[in-house]
């Protein structure tokens, strides 16, 4: 019998949180950093894998010491499985390129590589890269569907890039949005196998970087969108893989749960946080997965 070449995929559990160390630490400090994580004093590890995905994404450089940091972590504290997925954080990378393996693609990394390393989730389309590296929709469902064939997981990043104008209709500001993110969502699930699972991350471009995450009461209605252009893909293109969709722009502790935005919690609406700068203090992280782990009680 012919052996089939569809990938298998990692588990993709109901709440995720995610960190992007982006370009802002030295390798030297992505190893302390990694290492705090996984330190007990900062009471974050273990988590309950099977329900919760808790992934760091550092940069290129670090990700081959943080993959073998991880793998001797896993074998020092189980007896058993010492499978990447069994690692107490999943391992990610900000980028790949669209050709799935090996080759004559200077200064690119290609998703064969990161798999050897046990690498399960690779963030594409970030607004920083679009905007400084002209990426486009096209070139983001590329490369994610080279990951895809390759087994991993594309974590997508979608964004409007203005902020909404609150003063009019509520309708008004998510259809605004909606124009900008459903070609994004649909060009990218054209272009991956049906049954590939993939992680969206609305980041509203303006909420980047900035004081304040968008407010909840928009980024609610934006993800029920975004869910809405997801099923009707499922239904019309006989999609099977799973979608989550997290958030992402100036996230940090208290957005979750509501406690910094009046009781208004954004973990009713979305499956996971993509945290940024609000990551760096391991405080903030433990505050964080406080929160989410606290919601699911
Ligand atoms: O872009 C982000 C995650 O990908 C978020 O970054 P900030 O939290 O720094 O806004």
């Amino acid at each position: 019998m012919a052996a089939s070449n569809q990938p298998t995929y990692p588990h993709l559990p109901p709440k995720l949180i995610l960190m992007s160390t982006k370009a802002y630490f030295s390798p030297a400090h992505t190893i302390n950093y990694l290492k705090s994580l996984l330190d007990p004093s900062s009471g974050i590890i273990p988590l309950p894998t099977s329900d919760i995905l808790f992934g760091l994404i550092p940069d290129f450089l670090s990700i081959h010491p943080c993959a073998a940091i991880l793998s001797e972590h896993s074998q020092s504290t189980s007896t058993s499985s010492k499978h990447p997925q069994q690692w107490p954080l999943h391992l990610g990378a900000q980028d790949s390129f669209w050709e799935p393996t090996y080759g004559a693609y200077t200064g690119c990394t290609v998703p064969a590589a990161l798999k050897t390393l046990g690498i399960t989730i690779v963030e594409f389309g970030h607004a920083e890269r679009r905007r400084l590296l002209s990426e486009t929709d096209e070139t983001t469902a590329k490369k994610a569907a080279a990951a895809s064939q390759t087994g991993l997981i594309p974590l997508v990043c979608i964004g409007e890039l203005n902020a909404p104008d609150l003063q009019g209709p509520m309708s008004m500001a998510v259809g605004n949005a909606m124009s900008q993110l459903t070609p994004q969502i649909t060009s990218l699930l054209s272009a991956i196998p049906l049954h590939a699972p993939v992680i969206f991350a609305y980041e509203p471009v303006w909420a980047i970087g900035a004081a304040e995450p968008a407010g909840v009461e928009f980024v609610g209605p934006v993800v029920q969108a975004i869910r809405q252009v997801v099923g009707k893909f499922e239904k019309t293109r006989g999609r099977t893989g799973v979608t989550r969709v997290v958030y992402g722009g100036s996230a940090g502790p208290g957005l979750w749960s509501g406690r910094t935005n009046g009781g208004m919690g954004l973990g009713e609406w979305v499956d996971g946080m993509f945290l940024g700068r609000f990551a760096h203090r391991i405080e903030g992280v433990k505050d964080v997965v406080d929160e989410v782990v606290g919601s699911m009680a």
